[in-house]
């Protein structure tokens, strides 16, 4: 079998020190497979944020083993941690932190043009396939402040996807955008997932979108307590 994009195994985390240091996270393990769709449920406080935090290699485990494609990150230092961050992972939030100063292909070109420092012609080309694949080729030079908020959460997957990388990392994606667009935009993760084989991890409130996932993982108080297919 492939090897896996996600492996965690015994995960703590505690925030804190001493006297007021509290656990959030007990022992996870979980592992998440190349191609898999998988969502991350669990109520207010369970500690979705933070697992997803320390998977994002944005905060490090207290205890415990985290591999992301291969890499086995405890060892790793920081600079590497950010290189790997950049390649591997592709991040999706509730507000789709684009750029207004810029337009919508040189928002999703950003990524590429903080890694080789200059613009070239095949950055373009990337950036305006990816684009066309969210279903936005004709609006290139739009800024994001003149799209719609379903539109500007499309730009906000393609420059996700900018790198290619194997996982992405979805924090309420569809958080802020009416039923009916909220369908399409997770319909189009769907649709990245089958066509390129990306792994999601989507955090979720919203029980008929976990529903439309292939795996759920249920988080309560710091601890997997269901993980079964949806
Ligand atoms: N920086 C921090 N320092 C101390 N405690 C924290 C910190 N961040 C989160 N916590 C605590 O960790 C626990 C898990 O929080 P977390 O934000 O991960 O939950 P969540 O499941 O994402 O919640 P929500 O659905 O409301 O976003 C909570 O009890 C929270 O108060």
């Amino acid at each position: 079998m492939a090897e896996p994009v996600l492996v965690l195994e015994g995960v703590c985390k505690t925030y804190g020190e001493g006297a007021l240091a509290v656990e959030v996270l007990h022992d996870i393990d979980l592992r998440l497979q190349a191609g898999e769709f998988a969502a991350l449920i669990g109520p207010s406080g369970s500690g979705k944020s933070t697992l997803l935090n320390l998977i994002g290699l944005l905060d490090r485990p207290s205890r415990g083993r985290l591999v992301i494609a291969g890499h086995d990150t405890g060892a790793l230092p920081e600079a590497e941690l950010t290189r790997l961050r950049g390649r591997a992972l592709g991040f999706v939030f509730q507000h789709h932190h684009l750029i207004n100063a810029f337009s919508a292909l040189e928002n999703v070109m950003m990524p590429l043009l903080v890694e080789r420092g200059r613009q070239d012609a095949a950055m373009r080309a990337t950036a305006a396939r990816l684009l066309a694949q969210v279903g936005l080729g004709d609006r290139l030079d739009a800024r994001p402040d003149r799209l719609s908020g379903g539109q500007q959460q499309r730009v906000a997957i393609a420059r996700a996807l900018t790198m290619g990388p194997p996982l992405v990392l979805a924090d309420e994606p569809t958080g802020n955008l009416d039923t009916q667009t909220s369908d399409a935009v997770f319909s189009l993760l769907r649709e990245v997932n089958r066509a390129q084989g990306t792994s999601f991890l989507i955090v979720t409130h919203d029980p008929r979108l976990a529903a439309r996932c292939d795996r759920i993982i249920e988080l309560v108080d710091g601890r997997i307590v269901a993980d079964h297919p949806a």
